[in-house]
C-alpha cells in the first residue's frame, strides 16, 4: 500500500517541489499552504489515513510550534518530520522535544528529504506492528479455547460466565497452571468490557520499581533511564479489563497504590504530579492462601476485600481427571497443527500414563507434556515413551550411598526437580527455594536446564 504524505509550507515553490518529488516516488501526497488548513485536515480525517507529515516550522497563520502540539494531540503516533530554515535551529530542537520524528534545514538535498522520510515510515511501521503484537501477546486464550468435561469445572465456569457482567472484581484463586488467566480472559469476553483491552501482568515477575513503571507509567526524567513519558497498564486498560496475576506477591507499597486506584478510580504516573482517572475492572489471581496473607499482616486487608467481592476457585487437574483425555487431545491437535504432524492420538496405555499422573504442574504442566510427545512422536500415535512423567519422578532420587557428588550437582538436581513439581512455574519454584526469580533464571541457564516449550534455556527471558 503507497504511504499518505502530509505536506504543509506557506511556499508554493516548496510545496510543488517536494510533491513531485514524492509523486514520482510513488506516494500519495496532499498540500496545505498553512496551520489552519492542515489541522481542519487531520481533525477531519480518520486514524491511519494519513501516514506522515513533512511540515515548515515557520508558518503564515500560526507558531509552526503550536501547530505540532496540536497535530501530536490529534494523532500521538503520526510521525512528523519538520522543515526549519537556517537559523532557526531552537525550533527543531523544540519539535523534536515535542515529539517530532526529525528536523531538515533548508535547503535540503533530494537524496536526504528521501531518506529520512522513508527511515520515519520503516520505524513507524515497526512501531505498528509491535503494537499489534503487543496486543496478541497480551490476549489469552478465551472460551473456544476452554475445555472441559468435568462437573466440577462446569460449575465454576457456569459462576465464571454469571459474575462476569456484574462490574466486581473479582478475585481467582487455584493451583499454578489450572487456568485462572483463562477465566480472567473468559470473564473480560462475557462482559460489558469485551469491546475494550484485556490486559494481565505478572506481578510477581517483576521488581517493585519495574512493576510500578509498567502499572502506573511514568513520566519523562521520572528516573534514570525514563528517557520518554510512558503510559502504564491501568490507562491502556481504562474502560477494560486488567488481569493482575500473583497478586499475593505485591509489595506493601505497590499494595497502598493499587488500593487507591481502586478506592478512588485515580492513580498518579510515577514521577507525574497530577492524577489520572481511570475506569477498569480488575481480576486479580493468586496462588498463596491470601486470607492467611492477610492475617499475617503480608497483605493489606482493605485491598483484600476491595479485590476479592467474588472468589472464583480452581480445582487442580487431580481433583477433576475426567478433563485429562480431552485436555490432553486439545493440546495434541494445537502443537501437531503447529508443526504440521499428523497424529491421532493416544495409545491407550499412553493415556493411562497421563491420567494416573499427579499432575503438581496443572494443566500447563500437561500441555508442556504433550507438546514435548507431539515432537517427539514418528508414528500415528502417542505412546509412553515420549511422555516424560513417570511415578518415579514424584519420588525422591536415590543414589547408592557411595556415589559423592559435587553440591553444584545437588543444586541442579534440587532445582530441577522443584521445577518440575510446580509444572515449571518460574516464580513459584523461585519462592519454594527461597531465592529470587533472577537468580532462578541465571542458574537455570547456568545449568543448561530443559523448560519444556522452550527447549534448553539460553536466555533469560521467561
Ligand atoms: N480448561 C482449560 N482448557 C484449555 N486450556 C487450558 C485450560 N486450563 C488451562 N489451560 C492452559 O494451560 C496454561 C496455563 O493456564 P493459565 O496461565 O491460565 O494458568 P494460571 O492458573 O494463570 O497459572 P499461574 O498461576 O501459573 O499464572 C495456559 O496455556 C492455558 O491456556
Amino acid at each position: 500500500m503507497k504511504a499518505r504524505i502530509l505536506i504543509c509550507d506557506d511556499e508554493e515553490g516548496i510545496r510543488r517541489y517536494l510533491q513531485k518529488m514524492f509523486l514520482a516516488k510513488e506516494y500519495d501526497v496532499e498540500t496545505f499552504a498553512d496551520g489552519t488548513s492542515l489541522l481542519a485536515r487531520i481533525e477531519g480525517g480518520t486514524e491511519g489515513d494519513a501516514d506522515i507529515l513533512l511540515q515548515d516550522v515557520r508558518m503564515p497563520d500560526m507558531d509552526g510550534i503550536e501547530v505540532l502540539k496540536r497535530v501530536k494531540k490529534l494523532r500521538p503516533a503520526m510521525p512528523v518530520v519538520v522543515m526549519t530554515a537556517f537559523g532557526t535551529i531552537d525550533a527543531a530542537v523544540e519539535a523534536i522535544k515535542l515529539g517530532a520524528y526529525d528536523y531538515v534545514t533548508k535547503p535540503f538535498p533530494k537524496e536526504k528529504i528521501l531518506g529520512l522520510m522513508e527511515n520515519a515510515l520503516q520505524l513507524d511501521l515497526l512501531m505498528k506492528e509491535n503494537r499489534v503484537l503487543k496486543e496478541e501477546l497480551s490476549r489469552p486464550d478465551i472460551p473456544d479455547n476452554i475445555v472441559f468435561t468435568s462437573a466440577k469445572f462446569r460449575e465454576v465456569y457456569d459462576l465464571t460466565v454469571q459474575v462476569a457482567g456484574s462490574d466486581a472484581n473479582i478475585l481467582v484463586l487455584g493451583e499454578s497452571g489450572t487456568g485462572k488467566e483463562l477465566i480472567a480472559g473468559a470473564i473480560h469476553v462475557n462482559s460489558q468490557r469485551k469491546g475494550r483491552r484485556f490486559l494481565s501482568i505478572n506481578c510477581a515477575a517483576l521488581s517493585d520499581t519495574l512493576l510500578e513503571s509498567q502499572l502506573f507509567g511514568h513520566v519523562r526524567g521520572a528516573f534514570t533511564g525514563a528517557i520518554t513519558t510512558q503510559k502504564g497498564l491501568l490507562e491502556e486498560a481504562d474502560g477494560g479489563t486488567l488481569f493482575l496475576d500473583e497478586i499475593g506477591d505485591v509489595s506493601a507499597a505497590v499494595q497502598a497504590k493499587l488500593l487507591r486506584v481502586i478506592q478512588e478510580r485515580e492513580f498518579i504516573p510515577v514521577g507525574a504530579t497530577k492524577p489520572k482517572s481511570v475506569d477498569i475492572r480488575f481480576v486479580a489471581a493468586t496462588n498463596k492462601d491470601l486470607a492467611k496473607e492477610v492475617a499475617a499482616g503480608r497483605f493489606r486487608e482493605d485491598l483484600y476485600y476491595r479485590l476479592n467481592v467474588i472468589t472464583i476457585a480452581l480445582p487442580p487437574l487431580r481433583e477433576r481427571r475426567e478433563d485429562i483425555e480431552p485436555l490432553a487431545m486439545h493440546f495434541l491437535a494445537k502443537y501437531a497443527r503447529r508443526i504440521r504432524k499428523n497424529i491421532r492420538g493416544f495409545t491407550p496405555e499412553a493415556l493411562q500414563s497421563l491420567q494416573g499422573y499427579r499432575w503438581p504442574g496443572n494443566v500447563r504442566e500437561l500441555e508442556n507434556v504433550v507438546e514435548r510427545a507431539a515432537i517427539l512422536t514418528r508414528g500415528d500415535l502417542v505412546t509412553p515413551e515420549v511422555l516424560p512423567i513417570r511415578p518415579r519422578e514424584d519420588a525422591p532420587l536415590l543414589r547408592p550411598d557411595n556415589l559423592l557428588v559435587s553440591l553444584e550437582e545437588m543444586e541442579r538436581e534440587h532445582i530441577e526437580r522443584v521445577l518440575r513439581q510446580t509444572g515449571f512455574h518460574k516464580s513459584r519454584t523461585a519462592e519454594i527455594l527461597g531465592i529470587s526469580r533472577k537468580t532462578l533464571d541465571r542458574k537455570i541457564v547456568e545449568y543448561a536446564l530443559a523448560i519444556p516449550g522452550q527447549g534448553i534455556s539460553g536466555t533469560l527471558d521467561d
